[in-house]
């Protein structure tokens, strides 16, 4: 399959000519084929990793992606995950085989079976194969496992190897509206996202091609830690995105305090962008006056008024609803100038014609000290520049916002320097909608460019002819071909575009305004109440999965019920589906995290954990100075395979920053939320309590990414939530080396 698209990429990217109709198809067979390679370099591990046998002697190979036998009537050699005949292989159980009678889960390494393992579904099948019923074999789990006890690499794999039933019903759910699935730590809520993204491309291919998926994560780190997941399951056409880098041309490179971060993500913000740009659309204080053509003009209040109130009361937005404004004003100008010109002569004003008065007017708006006055007054504005100036001004942002008290509009204002925050990017798009982009002058540039796009391609063309060597000029042999007998120049300007093609996520993320087929949206307990409007826009058939863990929110505007934040788009009308089984933190941490959960929400339940690591979480209390090297320690004393994370308080964690390296990560909740390791230090826990408002689920998020062991370092008093965890009077991972390098 390799060597054949191979072999078509190359013969197609040598053809050129032809109709526009024969370009474009050359054009979609070469990004087929590029992806073709693309989707079977992603599958060259573990390329088939399973097989059911079923009861009518039929065998079905499981693979990542799909294969048929061509010069065998196109039978099928293995299947494709995400077909339904696969299903069976995530499904079928001793109580409900499905028809099946064994599955084999399949380990590769490269080209090479390291492992096989089975499962028999019924007993029969298991005596026939000398299986004795407490052998184990029957419904082991021991693929999971292997998978769960894995050491960390820092990148997510996928897990089409063991998806577990509860997780499939979602992947494979036909909700066609707003699905939440609302799950504990580490149930596979961001694998089960991931999962459905590419299943939903595989069922919907053309559907979802052109409009594309849009994944939106917490931040960049974890957009990093799932971004293999997706290529590994044959699927490119994706966009993931943060909230911050939602908005096209910006990126938030600031931080909010917390309270600015509540503030700014409350729907209250509407009203006050609003009265930001309702405050841009001035009246003059005094008269202002104007020189035109040697006459004094006067632009009053009330001129001023009526045209604002025409222009207002078209319920544009402001940069459509401008020229309105301009032409009233402009009106009242000219007629002003007509009434001083007929004045001025035997017969009044009505010696100007209409056409007169349509000239004067046409002048007037070409006039640059006429149209800068009248731009002072209703200016064209970008979203940008109305957020940048109303955070950077006490006055307009109390004008503004007539409902905040001072400690507020503080909080609001900008440092000086600081760039817009991942907050700030709904507030730009709501301004976008408020503003309206006049794309006329886009348009006009795209058409320039195209012109001189051609222009330089004749160019191209004309120095080619020009260098050809002398004697072809004399002796024209017709054999030889020129390069113009093959291309014209907008053929050639063409080919150059088709160089720099865009992928549909590649042009849906430069294009606010983009629509997406579907949308999955990862802790999306995080989003404030502006964020979902922003998301929400984007996807106007509802056609959306959260995923998310609301006794995991630490955004102070982010979700305490789903509901409340569901309500605006779809009122009652969404699904919810849960996940109870947690596959990455073992019982013994859990255990620990459960008085945790317990302040969060006295209602909610733990997710039953799927294995026990055999090593209990346990705290350690030293003096305050001593905290840091007793970190080092820790971090030291582990070797091996696997990833350690310190995570901790914003300050706690910047005065261990230089410990982090390849295998160390030293992290704020923030920064840790999604992620997994092998080892968890947490270090100062009160002050992760202390830090936020929403410090209980912090500790909860922190408590829970560790695969294997966790430990916590404090010098003040432990917190009362964290009294499950063994106190011990020395630190152990130390010990528990230097008693395995004594032995
Ligand atoms: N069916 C499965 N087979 C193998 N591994 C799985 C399976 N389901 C989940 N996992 C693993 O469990 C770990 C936790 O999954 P994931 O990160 O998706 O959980 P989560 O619900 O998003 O957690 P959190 O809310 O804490 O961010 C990951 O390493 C994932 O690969």
């Amino acid at each position: 399959m390799r060597s054949y698209a191979k072999t078509r990429l190359s013969k197609v990217l040598l053809e050129s000519g032809g109709t526009p109709q024969a370009r474009s198809e050359r054009e979609s067979f070469s990004q087929m084929y590029t992806e073709d390679l693309a989707k079977y370099d992603a599958a060259e591990n573990g390329l088939c990793f399973g097989r059911i046998d079923l009861a009518d002697d039929e065998e079905r190979y499981v693979g990542r992606i799909g294969i048929l036998d061509e010069p065998n009537d196109y039978q099928t050699l293995l299947l494709d995950w995400r077909a339904p005949l696969a299903r069976p292989f995530y499904l079928a159980t001793p109580a409900a085989p499905d028809g099946v009678t064994r599955r084999r889960h399949i380990r590769t390494r490269s080209r090479r079976v390291t492992a096989v393992n089975d499962e028999y579904l019924s007993l029969d099948a298991a005596q026939q194969a000398g299986i004795a019923e407490d052998a184990g074999g029957v419904g082991t789990e021991s693929a999971l496992l292997a998978a769960l006890n894995a050491a960390r690499t820092g990148h997510m794999n996928d897990i089409v190897e063991t998806i577990q039933s509860e997780q499939d019903a979602i992947i494979r759910s036909e909700h066609k509206s707003v699905l939440v699935v609302q799950g504990g730590p580490g149930t596979g809520k961001t694998a089960v996202a991931l999962h459905r993204a590419a299943y939903l491309l595989y069922t919907y291919r053309q559907q979802l091609a052109k409009s594309g998926v849009l994944i939106i994560g917490p931040n960049a780190t974890f957009l990093d830690y799932i971004g293999q997941v997706l290529p590994s399951l044959g699927e490119t056409g994706v966009l993931l995105s943060t909230i911050g880098d939602l908005y096209p041309g910006v990126q938030a490179t600031g931080e909010d305090p917390l309270r600015a971060a509540e503030l700014k993500g409350s729907l209250d913000m509407i009203g006050v962008l609003k009265n930001a740009v309702r405050d841009r659309q001035e009246l003059p204080r005094e008269a202002i006056s104007l020189r035109f053509e040697s006459n004094t003009l006067t632009l009053d209040r009330k001129v001023v008024t009526r045209a604002r109130g025409r222009a207002r009361s078209s319920r544009r937005p402001h940069n459509l609803a401008r020229p309105i404004f301009v032409s009233g004003v402009i009106d009242a100008l000219a007629d002003q100038l007509a009434a001083v010109l007929g004045a001025n002569v035997v017969g009044g004003a009505n010696l100007l014609s209409r056409d007169d008065i349509a000239d004067i007017r046409d002048e007037m708006r070409s006039d640059p000290d006429v149209m800068r006055e009248i731009g002072r007054l209703w200016p064209e504005l970008s979203p940008q520049e109305v957020l940048f100036d109303l955070f950077a001004s006490t006055d307009r942002l109390a004008s503004a916002a007539t409902d905040l008290d001072e400690t507020d509009l503080d909080a609001l204002l900008r440092t000086p320097g600081a760039g817009f925050t991942a907050a700030d990017a709904p507030l730009l798009d709501e301004l976008a909608e408020l503003l309206g982009v006049d794309d006329a002058e886009e348009r006009e540039r795209a058409r320039r460019r195209w012109r001189s796009q051609i222009e330089d391609a004749q160019g191209a063309l004309d120095i080619l002819t020009g260098s050809a060597p002398q004697d072809l000029d004399d002796e024209h042999s017709p054999e030889i071909l020129m390069a113009y007998d093959l291309i014209d120049a907008s053929q050639l300007a063409e080919r150059q575009n088709v160089g720099t093609r865009l992928t549909t996520a590649e042009r849906a993320a430069g294009d606010r305004t983009w629509t997406y087929g579907h949308v999955i949206i990862d802790e999306a307990q995080e989003l404030s109440e502006m964020a979902w409007r922003m998301v929400m826009r984007r996807i106007p058939n509802r056609w959306v999965t959260v995923v998310g863990d609301v006794a995991q929110t630490s955004d102070p505007a982010g979700a305490v019920s789903w509901q409340r934040m569901l309500e605006p788009y779809v009122a009652q009308r969404w699904k919810l589906a849960e996940l109870s089984v947690n596959y990455r933190t073992p019982s013994e941490i859990m255990v620990a995290a459960h008085d945790v959960l317990a302040a969060i929400d006295p209602g909610s339940s733990l997710p039953r954990s799927v294995r026990d690591s055999g090593v209990r979480p346990w705290s350690l209390r030293v003096a305050e100075s001593a905290v840091s090297d007793t970190v080092r320690e820790m971090v030291a004393a582990q070797r091996g395979p696997g990833l350690t994370a310190v995570i901790a308080d914003h300050a706690t964690a910047a005065s261990l920053a230089d410990i982090a390296g390849d295998s160390v990560s030293v992290l704020t909740v923030r920064e840790a939320k999604g992620l997994e390791f092998d080892h968890v230090i947490i270090a100062e826990p009160q002050r992760i309590l202390d830090e936020s408002p929403r410090g209980m689920n912090d500790l909860y998020v922190a408590l829970t990414r560790a695969t294997q062991r966790l430990a916590v370092v404090h010098s003040g008093p432990l917190p009362d939530v964290l009294t499950a965890l063994d106190d011990v009077a020395s630190n152990q991972w130390v010990d528990d080396r230097t008693a395995a390098g004594t032995r």
